[in-house]
């Protein structure tokens, strides 16, 4: 049975801007290791609030979130910080990469940030993240040297570099062709499988949703 990462519980979350709107309403799931899900539901239904809310960049909810065995509700910034550098990988709709780095770098710096290994030890990963992305030849060119599939790989490569639990992302295919979402889906489904990581991502593509293991469809704040 694989454990239980991440637990939504009765998560509630309203705007004041400018009358109170309920935008999430007791939202209530489970994320079990090794899962690749999928997030669905119309424009402005709560998914990326329900994202930011899941991956602790927003605290300001009702109700508990739970990852790896420990609540959220009550931790202050710093150590939320440390939670989101330790345990979450995110990949965005834009790759977010820093251009005066190379990609090697791009993809070592949230492992440097973590502080707890060494700088060649961070590199020989970053180099076995680039290659289970199949872009390890470009590690040394700087990101606006390569096309927009790959720089979306370098993202993911990123994201995985401090071997998170959970891999979020919002769109992480929105901006890419199909041939190059279609290598994006395959690397996540490797993922899940072959690395046993936790994936939730946020998408407007249906048939990339039909494909993952389970679909979580938002509708008003509600899981449908
Ligand atoms: N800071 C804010 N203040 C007030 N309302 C907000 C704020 N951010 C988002 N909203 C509203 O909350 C609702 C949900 O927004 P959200 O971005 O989560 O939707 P979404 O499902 O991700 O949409 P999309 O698919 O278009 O990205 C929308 O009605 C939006 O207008």
């Amino acid at each position: 049975m694989n454990k239980v990462v991440l637990e939504a519980k009765e998560i509630t979350k309203y705007f004041h801007d400018p009358v109170t709107v309920k935008i999430l309403d007791k939202v209530s799931f489970q994320l079990k290791q090794s899962e690749f899900v999928s997030v669905i539901g119309r424009s402005g239904c709560g998914k990326s609030t329900l994202l930011y809310i899941l991956s602790t960049m927003d605290t300001d909810y009702e109700g508990d979130l739970i990852i790896d065995g420990v609540s959220m509700r009550d931790k202050k910034e710093g150590e939320l910080a440390i939670v989101r550098n330790e345990k979450i990988g995110f990949v965005f709709q834009f790759h977010y990469l820093l251009n005066e780095f190379s990609v090697l770098r791009n993809v070592m710096l949230p492992g440097l940030k973590l502080g707890q290994f060494s700088e060649k030890e961070i590199e020989h990963r970053a180099y076995e993240k680039l290659k289970i992305l199949g872009i390890e030849k470009e590690a040394l060119k700087d990101p606006n040297q390569l096309s927009g599939g790959q720089k979306q790989r370098v993202a993911i490569a990123r994201a995985l570099i401090n071997d998170p639990l959970l891999i979020m992302g919002d769109e992480p295919t929105g901006n890419l062709d199909k041939k190059n979402s279609e290598i994006v889906f395959n690397i996540f489904q490797e993922l899940a499988e072959e690395y046993k990581q936790t994936l939730l991502i946020v998408t407007h593509d249906n048939e990339f949703a039909a494909r993952t293991t389970r679909i979580i469809e938002m509708e008003d704040g509600h899981i449908k």
